[in-house]
């Protein structure tokens, strides 16, 4: 079971994750993508991702703007299962051409 991360961990973490920000307890991501065909491909992606990590991330979909917010649901903040998506997450995006 994932345990929170205390505010030292987290503080270790952030950085390593510079495109994310710790956000009323979850780790919080906005990118804008090329087109609304583009974010949706990615949503898509992200979708698989989160199927089999059996983790899955909160998507805001505005127009080719994605904002994610990882949070562990059952233990209500940051867990290192938050973590793991949130590189994957990064993966993702890190591809696309
Ligand atoms: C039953 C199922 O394993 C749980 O509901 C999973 C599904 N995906 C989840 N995702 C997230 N972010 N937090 C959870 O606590 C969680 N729990």
């Amino acid at each position: 079971m994932a345990e929170l991360l205390s505010d030292d961990q987290l503080n270790d973490v952030l950085p390593k994750l510079p495109d994310w920000a710790a956000q009323d307890a979850a780790l919080v991501r906005t990118v804008e993508l090329e087109s609304f065909a583009q974010a949706i491909m990615v949503v898509n992606r992200i979708a698989e991702i989160a199927e089999n990590d059996n983790h899955h991330p909160d998507i805001d979909i505005r127009y080719k703007t994605l904002t994610f917010r990882l949070s562990t649901h059952y233990k209500g903040g940051i867990t290192a299962l938050d973590v793991s998506l949130a590189e994957e997450i990064d993966g993702v995006l890190d591809a696309l051409a």
